[in-house]
């Protein structure tokens, strides 16, 4: 309660805030005194690197023992105190800054749930503040050292904070109530309404807008060697072929089992070599002819399963055939192909990905994405552009500033496609596909990848692309991949921290991602585990970008095994030997639960996933994690069934696809007569499948 009477004295508002929340507080933070979250000194400004290197805990870092609670104000006298991990442990100071403290509650107030317009809404849509939030961290700055307390970056207010935060809790439910959909596009006036940031659906590019961002990402290694580096498929790699595939839609072509059959060109047969691909995943084999032949696509196959590859190799062949001429310097550059998803370091590991397959051609991807100098990416582009990789936000700002034409796109690629029409996303890209000078929907071909595909979502989709677009479902659409061996604890939010130290402890030294449902209590976690000397690094919305990258660079590399991390890693993110996934949180909706335990198992390999359900916050998942569950031959707890039962509404006798689409929706709602039925349900097996499609 000290902690709830000191707050009161701060501000009132905030003391009903904390009255809300005090016992949720203490569970996480009564007896951890950390170093001024949401920031964190930086290496640079409180010399951690010396801490970093004694105990390899990468860079995260913990305030000495007997060191204040931190207030904004503290910022410049922050750097002299240096950066050591405490002795004692964690339960010795409860004395929290007001400021400090309420950003706390901030966090831990922010509702699980909310509707549209709730700022839920927004789900990690991190792109498209990229650069809001570097004004902010820029103006931060002003107050203080350079480089100073991150936290001070996203601006103390509790409002602006909540808003921040609210970004980066996964995927929203606001979708279901109308997204994209209505005609007049006013939604993307409401959605953007709350930022001041965004004019005409454009996120103002930082020019004239406060401090800029100055971070180069360094070029990635261009030697051979680096530039193939792959993994090993795992020994579950050959079963993939059992799973069922279904693609719907008319005149499918047939599928090829085999590379040659694919007929590309020699060089991209030797980069497939030189990557180690010898054969195809069901994903590959469908999507290959389909996006050869021309179609559009909308494709739904588990996580690490190769949906990559599936789409940039068809659309490499196509531009050798069409014999693409590298593109020179020029102020604006037309790419033949542009691809979009989410998060930085998704759009730049398919950028690394396009790169290899593209070796050896001149056809020459580039990558653009936010929390990077504006300037650098439009060098990037101007050097010539054949594929362009993108992040929405850098995307929309490049072709404003007439950097990027469209008049030549002939590939739109959506990957995480879900993610990119949800409520977040879906405005910039029916910005995008509307764009005066991009060629209609029957004059390019789109395509859309993801694990996991709401019903919603297919629907809005079908906007996008030509109405004889094909369907490929590998497995259940938003099915888990059952690669990952899934176990669900029950544990309530005081003992998580226990049970997560327990966890880590007896898994050793293997890569771990614990997900945590907010960038407050990324923070908390990491600086926590680092205190429990366990190498612990973090990445989320708010840490700048150039910390996010060296905290995967660490995390891939092994230097700090366990990655603390929010939803911003959620999808896609291919990192080799992760064995375990810690849902230190659940997400709030079972498709985010579908790509976070997709970090591990990957490619054949088998992963492990554990994740905390406490019946206060979770028991609205106990339905659908008990399908996804079931559906991926995982053992079901006992109590999990029972909260699912006894949930109100719950009703298993609902078909599948009124929560996985298990079906094209073009059939459930153009009816009989809509998509002609004789081209929609064809079902294949790659091989030996003896189960059936429900
Ligand atoms: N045919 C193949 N043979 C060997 N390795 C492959 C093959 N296809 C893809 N891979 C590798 O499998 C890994 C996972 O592929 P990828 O990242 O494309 O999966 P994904 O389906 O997009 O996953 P997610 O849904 O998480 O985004 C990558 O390391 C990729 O290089």
């Amino acid at each position: 309660m000290n902690t709830a009477t000191n707050l009161s004295n701060t501000s009132n508002k905030i003391f009903q805030t904390v009255s809300l929340q005090t016992e949720e507080i203490l569970a996480y933070t009564a007896d951890i005194i950390v170093d001024g979250f949401p920031g964190r000194p930086t290496e640079s400004s409180f010399n951690c690197s010396q801490s970093t290197n004694s105990t390899g805990f990468g860079n995260i870092c913990i305030w000495p023992q007997g060191s204040r609670s931190f207030r904004s104000q503290d910022v410049n006298e922050e750097p002299n105190r240096g950066c050591q991990p405490r002795m004692r442990g964690f339960s010795s100071r409860r004395n929290f800054g007001s400021r400090d403290a309420s950003e706390n509650l901030s966090t831990e107030n922010t509702p699980r749930e909310g509707g549209f317009g709730s700022g839920r809404s927004f789900g990690n849509r991190e792109e498209r503040t990229e650069d809001a939030h570097s004004r902010s961290r820029g103006f931060s700055r002003r107050g203080g050292a350079r480089g100073d307390f991150r936290g001070g970056r996203g601006g103390f207010g509790p409002s602006q904070y909540n808003e921040n935060e609210q970004r980066e809790r996964g995927p929203h439910v606001g979708l279901r109530r109308g997204m994209l959909g209505g005609p007049t596009g006013d939604q993307e006036h409401r959605g953007f309404g709350v930022r001041g940031t965004w004019k005409s659906g454009v996120m103002e590019s930082g020019d004239n807008q406060g401090p800029k961002v100055t971070y180069m990402p360094p070029p990635p290694p261009d030697d051979e060697e680096a530039i193939f580096a792959h993994y090993q498929t795992g020994i579950n790699f050959d079963k993939y072929d059992t799973i069922l595939v279904k693609v719907s839609g008319l005149d499918p072509p047939p599928a090829i089992l085999t590379f040659e059959e694919a007929n590309l060109c020699q060089t991209l047969n030797k980069n497939i070599a030189k990557a180690g691909y010898s054969k195809l995943t069901p994903v590959q084999k469908y999507s290959i002819p389909i996006i050869l032949a021309g179609r559009d696509l909308m494709a739904c196959a588990q996580t690490g399963s190769g949906k990559t590859a599936a789409f940039l190799l068809p659309i490499l062949a196509h531009m050798m055939n069409d014999g693409i001429t590298a593109s020179r310097f020029k102020e604006q550059q037309e790419p033949e192909c542009i691809i979009v998803a989410p998060t930085r370091e998704l759009i730049n590991q398919i950028f690394l990905e396009a790169r290899k397959f593209a070796y050896g051609t001149c056809i020459r991807p580039v990558v653009i994405y936010g929390g990077t100098q504006t300037v650098h990416s439009i060098r990037q582009i101007m050097q010539g552009c054949n594929i362009l990789c993108a992040t929405p936000g850098r995307l929309m700002d490049m072709i404003n500033k007439e950097k990027v034409g469209l008049r030549k796109v002939k590939y739109l690629v959506l990957d995480e496609a879900d993610r990119m029409l949800d409520m977040g996303f879906g405005p910039e890209m029916k910005k995008l596909v509307s764009y005066p000078s991009m060629p209609p929907k029957d004059k390019r071909q789109t395509l859309m990848f993801s694990a996991t595909f709401p019903e919603e979502i297919q629907r809005l989709a079908g906007e996008f692309l030509k109405t004889e677009y094909l369907f490929v479902v590998v497995g259940q659409v938003g099915g888990a991949c059952s690669d990952v061996q899934q176990s669900i604890l029950q544990v309530d939010q005081y003992s998580k921290r226990e049970k997560l130290i327990d966890i880590l402890l007896s898994i050793g030294k293997e890569r771990t991602m614990v997900f945590v449902e907010t960038k407050k209590k990324a923070d908390f976690i990491a600086t926590f585990l680092c205190q429990e000397k366990i190498a612990t690094t973090s990445i989320h919305g708010d840490r700048e970008q150039r910390e996010r990258e060296e905290a995967l660079r660490d995390f891939r590399s092994g230097k700090c095994p366990v990655l603390v991390a929010t939803s911003v890693a959620a999808r896609g993110l291919d990192i080799e030997n992760v064995q375990h996934v810690v849902n230190f949180d659940l997400p709030s909706t079972i498709d985010e639960y579908v790509h976070r335990i997709g970090r591990t198992g990957r490619c054949g390999n088998i992963g492990k996933a554990i994740s905390f359900f406490d019946l206060k916050t979770d028991s609205h998942l106990a339905e659908p994690l008990l399908k996804v569950l079931s559906d991926a031959q995982q053992e079901v707890p006992v109590w999990l069934e029972e909260i699912a039962f006894s949930a109100p509404g719950a009703n298993f006798s609902i078909p599948r696809g009124s929560i996985f689409a298990s079906v094209d929706t073009r059939k459930t709602y153009q009816g009989k007569d809509g998509m002609n039925a004789g081209g929609l349900n064809q079902s294949y097996a790659t091989s030996s499948a003896d189960e059936s499609w429900d």
